[in-house]
């Protein structure tokens, strides 16, 4: 990957530096992208110049989702352009593709952080799906707010759950919020946290990401029924994740589609522990320096679980990682 402000690649010779506009890619369907002008926040739609190589990453689309791009105009009556390289990322989410083996697919780039949308009913979301997000964000270094929606909905036994969750995550790291969107509850916290911000949205399908973006963003519809348009099919595809500005702050929220897709890249057996910011710190009084924390003796670890000072569904979570079912699920 190339700067900007880097010398002109060989094979393109019409267009001289000076025509190289920057802009983000705000949805991409692997055909074509949609790209927004960063200085005039015009919107194109985009297509590559040939194949754009990343080096020492195999995946299966190139450009992704909050990716900065140099671009020049094609077609200024059909809002067309050319992307022809990607700028230096900060950070990816990445997941296992589903078409190649051994290939990733890029979810969104350059993101400051995921927004986790849980609900205890309608649907459950299983600690299990919590934590294994948590460690993928946690392998990109990605920091997490946990947000449970529809409040509105839960008895008062249901709060002193979440209470307890809390105690649990936000010691590790882990900000919890409750919310209903429904019911503009809390929404004015769930704006200060992300204003300003990439953040990256996920969570099961019905958890009120769709309800949610469309109280927060702007033209979500009408960016919708555009897409549509491009792609000359008559209706939107959730396959992709796709940038939304936020209507009344600066900052963006990115929509991921199903997050039944986001099987955790390449992380090691003996990495696991290293994404659990409990067992990463209490592992180094284990006694063996590559104590699995399952059957070794003087293991810190189990001996934190036995205390209560490391959450039971925690190292349940672990072990169910280290087993490998939710890492394949
Ligand atoms: N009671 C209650 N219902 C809510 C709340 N927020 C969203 N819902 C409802 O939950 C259902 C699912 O919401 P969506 O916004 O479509 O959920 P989603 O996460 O976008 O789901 P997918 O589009 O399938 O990914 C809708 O019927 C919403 O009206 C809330 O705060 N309280
Ligand atoms: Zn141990």
């Amino acid at each position: 990957m190339k700067k900007s402000g880097s010398k002109k690649k060989k094979s393109t010779p019409k267009v001289s530096q000076a025509d190289l506009k920057v802009g983000i890619i705000t949805k991409s369907t692997g055909l074509w992208y949609s790209i927004e002008d960063r200085d005039t926040h015009k919107f194109y739609k985009g297509r590559l110049r040939g194949k754009l190589k990343l080096k020492g990453l195999k995946v299966t689309n190139p450009v992704a989702v909050g990716d900065y791009v140099h671009y020049s105009l094609e077609d200024e009556v059909e809002n067309t352009v050319i992307i022809h390289e990607i700028l230096d990322r900060k950070n990816i989410i990445l997941r296992q593709s589903t078409r190649k083996k051994w290939h990733g697919h890029i979810i969104a780039a350059n993101i400051d952080q995921a927004i986790l949308i849980a609900t205890l009913a309608l649907p459950k979301t299983s600690l299990g799906f919590i934590d294994r997000f948590l460690v993928a964000a946690e392998s990109y270094n990605v920091p997490t707010y946990i947000v449970f929606n529809k409040d509105d909905l839960l008895e008062d036994e249901d709060r002193e759950y979440l209470e307890y969750l809390k105690q649990i995550y936000e010691p590790l790291g882990y900000k919890c919020l409750r919310i209903s969107v429904l019911e503009d509850k809390n929404l004015d916290e769930l704006t200060e946290i992300i204003e300003g911000k990439t953040s990256l949205l996920v969570g099961h399908s019905g958890v009120g990401k769709s309800t949610l973006l469309n109280k927060l963003a702007s033209n979500v519809q009408q960016k919708t029924d555009e897409i549509s348009l491009f792609a000359m099919k008559g209706k939107h595809t959730t396959t992709f994740a796709e940038m939304f500005e936020l209507e009344k702050h600066d900052g963006h929220l990115i929509d991921t589609p199903g997050i039944k897709e986001l099987g955790i890249m390449s992380i090691e057996e003996n990495e696991i522990g290293h994404f659990f910011p409990e067992i990463r710190e209490a592992m180094h009084d284990c006694k063996y320096h590559n104590c699995t924390h399952t059957h070794e003796p003087n293991c810190n670890v189990r001996l934190l679980v036995d205390e209560g000072k490391i959450a039971t569904s925690r190292y349940l979570s672990y072990l169910s990682m280290l087993e490998g079912d939710d890492n394949r699920k």
